[in-house]
């Protein structure tokens, strides 16, 4: 069992060590996942260092000093051109012949610009696709960053830009955001049903089958059903109260898709012109403050008009104009082109009074009608009915939108400008966003030292670290409380069961009532006094002894001795769990007192049984040598002693309650006097006698009793050490000692079978239970366990921040390395237009 218990141990240990070290791994995890694998190993690692986590913390760290290119992008930038083996869009059609080449490198953007979808064929040339592929690389590799900087307490300064969605209600938002998603997912209704910002978080998974969403902040796993998505977020927009009606509380969305592009995308509730009568009065100035709150720089503002109405009544461009005035960070998107004129939808895409940098796309995000039915329910995927019904309108009207046009038009045309930009815009944030984090981090490392001398500590390892003081405190109390302490206890609890038994059959003095003593029970008629000299046939005290030792024989020894040591074995852990780390956990409290409890209550049962049998003999016969009868002689005149010493201490409490020794004597002699029949009491004394209240007279009959027993138990005492107790064979003048012994044989054999049945077991089972108890934790309820001590909290809180801003940093670093190779890249000729427009200010910079 020892070996056992040294390799089970050891093997926790390693557990508990491995549990320590991915704790920042998971944490990291949670904010990436599902972008792990890839159709050609596109991420794997140039980008996706969450992946490598999975393998070790510590070649993770390693691996994000040392970024390793996809041999994809390697022949990219040794000038070789694209590899035909590239990935391609996962559960998109095979490319056509015609463009294999671009497919290969760019088919992680054919994908998520929807250009694979029915009808759309991927035009672009084959260093085009790869440029595109790596930007979004690079735009993923930022939302990661973003991501985690959301899971570092929020500080303004720690915050990469967003696509800001905004617009009057009814003006096409939400048809916007789902033609992106490819999934009806929004809340729907007229009762204004998007009352929180909505942080979506779009996450490209080119090889996986499967799209689905997850609300990170309430753990209700991947939700495939879009429709169970619209519920939940229904659900949580009308938590808002209708007085409020709006609140700035984000809610969080990601949603993972191979349809998708990288996004980092805010909705927000729809602008309204006037205040129903149902609606707080204030409500469309908290809506404007709540959308001004957002469209501030560096966020993209994705102000969405419908092309019905007249753009210069556009609140959305409105309010953007107010927040950027240069139309520098703002797209503007038409929607509903479909409702008026080609040639007037056209003249709107091309609007001069309120020029925008980024431009005006048209969309037409309308899911058609006999597609509606077929598709809108449960996670079927709407983008290639929407994308077929958009291109079909803007095909008819060459025209108006053909190439010649120069208007932009089409939700794929969307979806790339809007990675375009998201990444442009992300990029030159990254170094103010990089000062903060130093900053930040210099703040965490600098209390990191000073409050926690560099400890490190996770919840796991707390929890490990606790749990290891706990047991090995355990063990300590294992190490002290054996047979000998069991043999106290039983003995002490039989002593008092002696006491008691003597008191009843031997001391009994009748003083619950105020009456002349001729009258009562058979005990005064034989008073103790008469034993040592009393005839030794005489059957009453043969009598007395014999039934008082069956009584103590059958009282239930099995029961009694099994049932005080655990109680005993109970307290001690309570009082274990009250000097560990344990103290400050409820959680734990429960839990440990719970184990004990159940191991204590299920070795009980068979224990008491066994025991039980085990004291059976001593139920019919009994013999004692001179020893036993020597120590029950020496015993019981210490019991006797603490007894009398108990009686007068006693004694003296009820004195003090009397009011003094005199009144004490006083009212003790006037009951004295009426056993006596001295006095005679007329009724019954209920009312108070002699002078006495009722309450005095209750009093003084306590006092009698006890005054009564410490005269009896001096007087045995005194029997106890006579020459005629000395022997053995004088048991019916000596019960004390009689009985005394045959507890001491009834403890001998209890505390014998009690320690091993019951603390050896219960030594052994205890610590594996909790070990297996708390091992089979969950993450969050570890956290919550660590998290219960607010000092702990505190220090994981400076860990956990430290570590996030370190590991942020680390992805900045390779971010910076994927930079640098793509200049380099770009300086060995392959320079384009398209790459002249791309390189930014600021990139590199941080
Ligand atoms: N014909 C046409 N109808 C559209 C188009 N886009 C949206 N609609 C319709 O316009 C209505 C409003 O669209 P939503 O996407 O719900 O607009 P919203 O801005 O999200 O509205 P709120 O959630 O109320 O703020 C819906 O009935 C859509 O079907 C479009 O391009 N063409």
């Amino acid at each position: 069992m020892f070996a056992t218990a040294i390799i089970g141990g050891a093997a926790y240990l390693q557990y508990q060590a491995v549990q320590a070290g991915t704790y920042a791994i998971d944490i990291f995890g949670k904010v990436k996942d599902g972008a792990t694998s890839t159709a050609s190993g596109l991420w794997e690692g140039a980008n996706d260092v969450f992946a490598q986590m999975g393998r070790g913390w510590d070649k993770t760290k390693e691996d994000a000093g040392n970024v390793e290119m996809p041999q994809w992008m390697r022949d990219i930038y040794e000038g070789r051109g694209s590899s035909k083996e590239g990935g391609s869009g996962g559960g998109g059609p095979e490319p056509k012949e015609s463009n294999i080449g671009a497919a290969g490198a760019g088919a992680a953007t054919a994908a998520a610009f929807a250009m694979d979808s029915e009808g759309e064929d991927d035009t672009r040339s084959e260093d085009v696709a790869a440029r595109d592929d790596q930007m979004m690389m690079l735009t993923r590799k930022m939302i990661e960053i973003r991501s985690l900087l959301q899971t570092v307490e929020q500080a303004d300064s720690l915050t990469l830009p967003s696509i800001v969605v905004v617009g009057s209600q009814s003006s096409g938002k939400s048809s916007v955001l789902e033609a992106i998603v490819g999934h009806e997912f929004l809340p729907k209704g007229s009762n204004m049903v998007t009352r929180r910002p909505i942080e979506l978080t779009l996450v490209n998974t080119p090889k996986a089958h499967a799209e689905y969403g997850e609300f990170p902040a309430l753990g209700l796993g991947k939700i495939t059903d879009f429709t169970q998505i619209q519920k939940t977020l229904t659900d949580l927009n009308l938590a808002v109260p209708e007085k409020d009606c709006v609140s700035d509380d984000p809610i969080q969305l990601r949603i993972h898709s191979p349809n998708v592009p990288d996004l980092s995308l805010i909705d927000l509730p729809g602008y309204i012109q006037v205040e129903a009568f149902d609606q707080p009065t204030e409500l469309k100035t908290k809506i404007q403050a709540l959308c001004d709150k957002y469209i501030q720089a560096p966020n993209v503002i994705l102000a969405i008009s419908a092309a019905d109405v007249d753009l210069a009544n556009s609140t959305a461009l409105r309010a953007s104009r107010r927040a950027d005035p240069r139309g520098e960070r703002t797209i503007g998107v038409v929607t509903k082109m479909d409702l008026v004129d080609p040639v007037r939808g056209a003249q709107i895409l091309k609007d001069r009074n309120y020029p925008l940098r980024l431009g005006y796309v048209g969309v037409v995000c309308k899911i058609p009608q006999e597609s509606r039915s077929l598709f809108s329910r449960g996670s079927a995927n709407i983008l290639n009915a929407i994308t077929r019904n958009e291109s079909a309108y803007f095909n008819a009207h060459p025209e108006s939108f053909g190439e010649s046009s120069q208007v932009l038009t089409g939700t794929p045309n969307l979806r790339k400008k809007l990675m375009h930009v998201l990444e442009s815009t992300m990029s030159s944030s990254l170094a103010t966003t990089s000062e903060a984090i130093h900053h930040e981090l210099a703040e965490a490392t600098y209390e990191f030292k000073v409050q926690y001398n560099e400890r490190s500590l996770s919840a796991e390892s707390y929890l490990a670290e606790s749990l290891d003081a706990f047991k090995h405190s355990f063990k300590g109390f294992s190490d002290q409380f054996g047979r000998k302490e069991v043999r106290e206890i039983v003995k002490h609890e039989l002593d008092q069961q002696v006491l008691n038994l003597l008191a009843q059959r031997y001391w009994n003095r009748p003083v619950e009532t105020l009456q002349p003593l001729d009258k009562l029970s058979e005990s005064v008629q034989d008073p103790l006094e008469s034993l040592p000299k009393a005839d030794p046939e005489n059957p009453l005290w043969h009598l007395k002894l014999d039934a008082s030792t069956s009584t103590l024989t059958k009282l239930g020894i099995g029961r009694l001795a099994t049932t005080i040591t655990a109680q005993s074995l109970q307290s001690s852990i309570q009082s274990l769990i009250h000097n560990s780390t344990f103290s400050n956990h409820p959680f734990a409290i429960e839990a440990i007192t719970q184990a004990s409890e159940n191991i204590l209550r299920d070795l009980s049962f068979d224990t008491s049984d066994e025991l039980e049998i085990c004291v059976k003999p001593y139920k019919y016969r009994i013999e004692l040598d001179d020893n036993e009868w020597k120590r029950g002689r020496e015993n019981i005149t210490t019991v006797l002693k603490g007894e009398l010493h108990d009686c007068e201490a006693a004694t003296k409490v009820v004195e003090e309650q009397i009011g003094g020794r005199r009144k004490m004597k006083d009212v003790v002699s006037f009951i004295d006097r009426v056993r006596k029949g001295d006095v005679v009491l007329e009724g019954d004394g209920i009312g108070g006698a002699g002078g006495f209240s009722a309450a005095l007279l209750e009093k003084g009959k306590e006092a009698l009793f006890l005054r009564d027993r410490s005269d009896i138990i001096r007087m045995r005492l005194a029997a106890v050490k006579s020459r005629q107790c000395s022997d053995k064979k004088n048991k019916y003048y000596c019960p004390e000692i009689f009985l005394d012994a045959v507890a001491d044989k009834l403890t001998s054999t209890a505390d014998l079978f009690l320690d091993a049945e019951l603390l050896s077991k219960f030594y052994y089972q205890f610590p594996r239970v909790l070990e297996q108890h708390f091992r089979q934790l969950d993450d969050s309820t570890i956290e919550r366990f660590a998290r219960e001590d607010p000092k702990i909290k505190r220090h994981l809180d400076v860990v956990k921040r430290k570590e996030l801003l370190e590991h942020v940093l680390k992805e900045m670093d390779s971010l910076r390395q994927l930079e640098a190779r793509e200049k380099r890249n770009s300086s060995r000729g392959t320079q384009t237009e398209d790459d002249g427009r791309r390189r930014r200010k600021g990139w590199g910079l941080f």
